[in-house]
């Protein structure tokens, strides 16, 4: 069930009606009262603003029935989600005030005349000269955005501009958000190419499977700066730190668990080739259709390469049955698939990562009882398994040491130390990845990337912190 935060602004006839009585109708209508700012005082009338967390299916209860109070009116009702989006949520700031013609002479012509004579005449100088040695780009064609679909350019934005944010407040990369108006793979690759000269690097965002494949490979091939598909890689490191921890805790081995994973998009390649990596034995990748098996024939080049792979189980079947006996399930599908008798299928000390955004595959409230570790890609309860947690820490790193891509050994590393921030002691069923304002995350990450890049011949630059 997701949550909403909404403010409410009533007027209330004091003849009429008291707060305690409005305060009653919203909890009677399952709404959470977190905050009251008096808007304007009376002894007779008074307007207050009452903020409410609710529930998407009570919200309309709550504003109904406050509707329905007498001596209460309701003025207007706000989303808190949506007025933090009014205007967007990033700007571009100049890093130096131009208060003066000299200044002007030295940011712009003619000054920066012979800024660009030396990037020409060296172009590796971009990185010191222009915001390139700080700067991602997040591109989408909005394709496969969160668990929403195709829901094309301008309504991917949000999402974006979201993970803009992230990467400045996390990890102080500055990241701008391009949506291209095309779903054409040789397009998408064009458009990306002719932009990149001003990024360090090219993270790629929520562009659906298998197109996803293709853009990335043939980019990171083709430009010298790393890129990386967050929702492949990003969701694979941190889906395997989680594994990694939860593991520990139900005191299982990866050669020894059977693993399903559910919905084998961008996300679940990625997933099941880093697990088959990390040493998983037992193997079941499912799709809409039922279980992708070992000997199978499939259009999508990458199912393909999973139906080779001796860990893949070869016993065909729906999600439903492959459940059953399972150690660990991880779904990167969509919303509301499973339920509590599901879970009561599994093995014993199950271990459960339900990661579909914004609805998980099973409720969290339904499954907590029968699973042993559980974990969603939501803030809202414990262990967040987002790709949040790894891609400020693994551009923050790969910028630092001007890598030039982004390779396996660095997001192995990656995932070791996302791991590593939970010490013996902490760890727990409830605890099994750090939050994401662990400032220990970003560090870790940086380290460990910046090491591996430098030791897989991939970075062009030594950071001082590593000389
Ligand atoms: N928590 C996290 O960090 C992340 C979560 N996700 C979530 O994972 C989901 C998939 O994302 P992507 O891989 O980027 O999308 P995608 O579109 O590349 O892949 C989705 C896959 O799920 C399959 N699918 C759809 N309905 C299914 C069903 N009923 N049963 C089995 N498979 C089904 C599709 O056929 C497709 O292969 C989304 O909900 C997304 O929000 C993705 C990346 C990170
Ligand atoms: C978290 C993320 O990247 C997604 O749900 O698509
Ligand atoms: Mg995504």
């Amino acid at each position: 069930m997701a949550y909403n935060s909404i403010i409410v602004r009533v007027e209330l006839n004091h003849a009429e009606v008291n707060f305690g009585q409005v305060a009653s109708t919203i909890i009677a209508a399952k709404g959470d009262i977190s905050s009251i700012d008096v808007i304007r005082p009376g002894s007779d009338r008074s307007v207050r603003d009452i903020t409410i967390d609710v529930s998407d299916t009570a919200e309309a209860k709550v504003v109904e029935s406050l509707r329905a109070l007498t001596g209460v009116e309701v003025i207007n009702v706000s989303d808190r989600t949506f007025l933090a989006h009014l205007g967007g949520k990033v700007s571009v700031q100049p890093k130096l005030p131009i208060k003066n013609r000299d200044d002007l002479s030295r940011v712009y012509t003619p000054g920066v005349a012979k800024v660009c004579t030396s990037i020409h005449e060296n172009p590796q100088k971009a990185f010191s000269l222009t915001i390139k040695r700080n700067t991602v780009a997040v591109i989408s064609d909005g394709t496969a955005v969160l668990g929403l679909g195709d829901i094309g350019p301008y309504a991917a934005a949000p999402v974006m501009e979201g993970k803009a944010m992230l990467f400045k407040q996390l990890a102080d990369v500055d990241a701008f958000p391009l949506c291209l108006d095309t779903k054409d793979t040789e397009e998408i690759i064009r458009t990306i190419k002719a932009v990149s000269p001003i990024f360090g690097g090219i993270n790629l965002e929520d562009i659906s499977s298998p197109r996803c494949f293709e853009i990335e490979t043939r980019l990171a091939d083709e430009l010298d700066i790393p890129v990386f598909h967050d929702d492949q890689h990003g969701t694979a490191v941190v889906v395997t730190a989680g594994l990694i921890n939860a593991l520990k805790v139900v005191g299982k081995r990866m050669e020894h668990i059977r693993v399903v994973v559910n919905g084998i998009g961008a996300a679940g390649v990625s997933i099941c080739k880093m697990l088959l990596a990390a040493g998983v034995k037992r193997l079941v990748p499912v799709d809409r259709d039922g279980a992708i098996v070992r000997g199978g024939t499939y259009s999508n080049p990458m199912w393909n390469w999973l139906a080779e792979q001796p860990q893949v189980e070869s016993e065909p079947g729906t999600l439903k049955e492959m459940i059953a006996g399972a150690d660990v399930f991880i779904g990167v599908s969509r919303g509301g698939l499973l339920n509590a008798e599901d879970m009561q299928k599994m093995a014993p000390n199950n271990i459960v990562f339900a990661m579909a955004n914004p609805t998980p595959e099973i409720d969290p409230e339904e499954a907590l009882p029968h699973v042993r570790v559980f974990a969603t890609g939501r803030s809202d309860y414990p262990n967040q398994i987002n790709n949040v947690l790894v891609f400020p820490g693994i551009f923050r790193g790969a910028l630092d040491c001007r890598a030039t891509r982004i390779n396996e050994p660095m997001k192995l590393a990656a995932a070791r130390a996302i791991a590593s921030v939970i010490s013996d002691g902490e760890r727990s069923e409830q605890y099994i990845i750090p939050g994401i304002f662990n400032e220990e995350v970003v560090a870790r990450v940086r380290r460990a990337v910046v090491e591996t890049a430098i030791l897989t011949g991939v970075s062009r630059r030594t950071p001082p912190d590593f000389r």
